[in-house]
């Protein structure tokens, strides 16, 4: 089912996920949740503290070539780690916990990733495209971060100005 996304600057969005331990039934009731909210809202990423989570889990799911988002597509990541990460890159990056503003953002370009899937197995994937660039977006949710923080100073601003406007408005 769809759940409720955690929007900023709601401060269980700065919290460190926990890793999980136990791969059961509750646990990929969440993961077809997060697909299910993912989908719904238009987001190619997804992690659990924005469905009000705090466990160390994020779902990734890159449109194809005809734009399509086939549910076999969806990448879903339990307490990953990066293990190897070089050279840099930046892209324009949104995010659903902070609708309708998109900013450049400087990540790796490159970057190989341990994590479990859901029933516990391990695998590593690596990347140097969209897939690296959305890894380390939804990576820093789990450790309480928010693409509008890594923000020059002035963009930062910008933001902030833009942000405290919308508030009042909505
Ligand atoms: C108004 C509004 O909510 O705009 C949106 C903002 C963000 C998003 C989705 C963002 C998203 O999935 N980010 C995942 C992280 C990521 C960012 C850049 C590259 C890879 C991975 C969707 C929005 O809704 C529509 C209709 O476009
Ligand atoms: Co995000």
């Amino acid at each position: 089912m769809v759940r409720e996304i955690v929007v900023y600057p709601d401060k269980r969005l700065k919290l460190v996920s926990k890793e999980v331990e136990t791969f059961n039934g509750a646990l990929h009731d969440l993961l077809d949740d997060m697909y299910d909210t993912m989908i719904q809202s238009n987001g190619v990423g997804l992690a659990a503290i924005q469905v009000g989570i705090d466990q160390r889990i994020l779902i990734i799911n890159e449109p194809n070539e005809n734009d399509a988002q086939l549910r076999e597509n969806t990448l879903e990541m339990i307490n990953p780690v990066i293990i190897e990460k070089s050279g840099a890159t930046k892209y324009q990056e949104g995010c659903l916990s902070v609708p309708g503003y998109y900013d450049d953002v400087e990540r790796y370009q490159y970057v190989k990733v341990e994590y479990l899937d859901r029933n516990g197995q391990s695998h590593t994937i690596e990347n140097d495209g969209f897939l690296a660039i959305a890894i380390q977006h939804e990576m820093d949710h789990l450790d309480g971060k928010v693409f509008v923080e890594k923000l020059s100073f002035t963009k930062r601003k910008r933001f902030e100005k833009e942000w405290k406007k919308r508030q009042k408005v909505s």
